[in-house]
């Protein structure tokens, strides 16, 4: 049997960010490899008019737990369900709560974070850096405790193009940013946020640097690990190939080009795109988790899970097996046409922008006004691409990952575990995992349904003939707007319609020779 599957039976464990894209996959893989554990904590607010208990319900019954439920069918009974809010003291959880948390817990996994790049520096700060810091103490009063694994990304030091499994300090200890978000406003804090995230593209790869830093501040005598993974990915194997539920990293992008919204991107064709299955990420956390407990390393180890270094892709092969993908299996109702242009040029760039996003999106909303109805369009285009530009720093450039940590810990797996905890990423095909990948996001994030492709290619027809349509008609008046007011238009003109007179006499005068 696998040992770190039997490592987990019996244990208690604590989840936060457990509601979380990544916390899911963690919570079905741990039930359904370890079904003797004895129960999992997670760390539930109430959200969107559900309850915690509600949500829970909801995630039990969703098609991810499936297969949960056949291994683990009293499931539902080894969750529980801890009302907290991390961004409270003590989180806002009940004595009773804390003082069972604290008595049995014996293995931590903190996936919880502000995952948001325009996040105020406040609020990321409250969540990715004092959270952290009040759970690594609420860690230390755990008897039982084994390890606390805290989940970090790869680009807490995206500043740096070759990054090492270590710890890189930020020049403002995280206590003095901790104490001065208590005091500050929020007027000087966003004047001074540029300057403290210095050369860092956003608020959350700076909240995360200053987590791990918080990280290896309070460690105490705790057995503590941190992996980094980068940009996180459908499933590509567990439960089932392509499952995604949520729009971050390319999951949002895939829409956006699949219903023909964004149809060009500034973005390096050959930089490197590292993304990670989040299955993967969920199999070396375990694996890790296991590690920290039973070998007990004398410092803090970092683990990147990456996959630039073992198994390099980029960003154009991306781009057109998403593409091609999109050839079989359309979106439905799309706006236009799917395509994927990559330029790194900013003012080609901002040329697309206003010819194949823009001026698209006015049109449309003039066609919208004209039928009486609500425009829209415009607004959804300058949103999708104030998102876009956002995200543009991290397709423009190729980062460098030591994997040493990674790769010894691979080594030290028995092969049953190597199977079973596979977070091998050289195993991956890409063009498949991609092609899953995008049909997950059709199936379970957009719940289209299947059936409905036949109709989807329909109106990619009726899109292109439209689209010629347009184009020949665009054609036609400047054509005619030229001839009417340019003399050298009009020779051109004449001179073309003699040509092809002349040519077509021949023709006739020559096939009635042959006759
Ligand atoms: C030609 C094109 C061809 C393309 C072909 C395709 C080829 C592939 C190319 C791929 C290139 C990929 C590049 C990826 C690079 C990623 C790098 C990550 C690196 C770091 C990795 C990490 O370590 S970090 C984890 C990742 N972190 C994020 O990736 C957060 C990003 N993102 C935000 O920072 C906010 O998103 C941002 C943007 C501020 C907007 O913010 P925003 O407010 O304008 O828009 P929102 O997205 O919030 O919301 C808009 C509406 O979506 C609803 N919605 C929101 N979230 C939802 C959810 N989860 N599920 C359901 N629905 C959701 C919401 O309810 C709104 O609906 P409504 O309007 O009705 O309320
Ligand atoms: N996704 C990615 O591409 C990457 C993610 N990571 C890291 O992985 C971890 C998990 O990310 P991911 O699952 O994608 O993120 P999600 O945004 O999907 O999940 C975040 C989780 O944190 C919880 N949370 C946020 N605020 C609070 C709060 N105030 N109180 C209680 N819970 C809260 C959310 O709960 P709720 O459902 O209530 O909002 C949710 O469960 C994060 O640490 C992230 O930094 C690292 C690299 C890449």
């Amino acid at each position: 049997m696998s040992m770190i599957a039997s490592f987990y039976n019996g244990k208690s464990i604590l989840i936060t960010g457990a509601t979380g894209f990544m916390g899911k996959v963690l919570m079905e893989k741990l039930f359904r490899t370890s079904p003797d554990l004895k129960v999992i904590y997670i760390l539930v607010r109430p959200k969107a008019g559900q309850t915690t208990q509600q949500r829970v319900f909801q995630i039990l019954n969703s098609k991810l737990f499936e297969k949960v439920k056949e291994v683990c069918p009293n499931v539902h009974e080894k969750i529980r369900a801890v009302y907290a809010d991390l961004n409270q003291n003590d989180f806002a959880i009940s004595k009773e709560d804390m003082q069972e948390l604290l008595s049995c817990t014996n293995i931590v996994f903190h996936c919880a974070a502000t995952v948001r790049f325009d996040d105020h520096l406040r609020h990321a700060v409250q969540l990715n850096v004092t959270a952290t810091q009040q759970l690594l103490l609420m860690a230390s009063q755990m008897p039982k405790l084994e390890a606390f694994i805290h989940i970090s990304t790869a680009f807490s030091n995206c500043n740096l193009t070759h990054i090492d499994e270590v710890i890189y300090p930020c020049p403002v200890e995280p206590k003095q940013i901790i104490d001065s978000m208590e005091w500050l406003d929020d007027a000087i804090i966003d004047e001074i946020t540029p300057k403290l995230i210095g050369d860092r593209p956003n608020t959350y790869t700076y909240t995360k640097a200053l987590g791990e830093m918080v990280v290896q501040q309070e460690s105490g005598n705790m057995n503590i690990a941190i992996i980094r993974p980068s940009i996180v990915g459908a499933t590509w194997q567990e439960p089932f190939p392509g499952w995604v539920d949520n729009l971050n990293g390319p999951s949002g992008l895939i829409i956006a080009a699949g219903k023909g919204f964004l149809r060009s991107i500034r973005a390096t064709p050959m930089a490197v795109a590292d993304l990670i299955p989040v299955d993967t990420v969920v199999n070396l956390t375990l694996a890790v988790g296991w590690y920290t407990a039973v070998h007990r390393p004398k410092s803090t180890l970092i683990y990147h899970c990456t996959s630039g270094n073992l198994n390099p892709c980029n960003w154009g092969k991306m781009g057109f097996q998403v593409l091609a993908t999109f050839e079989k299996v359309p979106l439905e109702r799309a706006f236009r046409r799917p395509n994927a242009d990559f330029t790194t040029n900013t003012i080609t760039s901002q040329y697309w922008n206003a010819v194949s996003h823009r001026a698209p999106a006015i049109i449309y909303d003039f066609y919208l006004r004209l039928t009486g109805r609500k425009p829209r369009m415009t607004k959804v285009m300058n949103r999708l691409l104030r998102n876009v530009s956002m995200l543009e720093y991290f397709v423009n450039r190729s980062w460098e990952w030591s994997t040493h940590n990674t790769e010894m810990l691979m080594s030290e797996l028995s092969p049953e575990d190597q199977r079973v905890f596979n977070f091998d990423v050289r195993q991956l095909n890409w063009l498949e995992y991609i092609e899953n990948y995008v049909l997950g996001v059709k199936k379970y994030l957009l719940k289209e349904d299947m059936a409905g492709i036949p109709e989807a290619k329909q109106h990619l027809k009726r899109l292109r003939n439209i689209h010629y349509l347009f184009n020949t008609a665009l054609f036609l008046i400047a054509w005619r707007l030229l001839i009417a007011r340019s003399q050298m238009a009009r020779n051109v003109w004449f001179f073309i319609v003699s040509f092809c007179y002349k040519f077509l006499s021949y023709f006739r005068a020559s096939s009635t020779l042959k006759v």
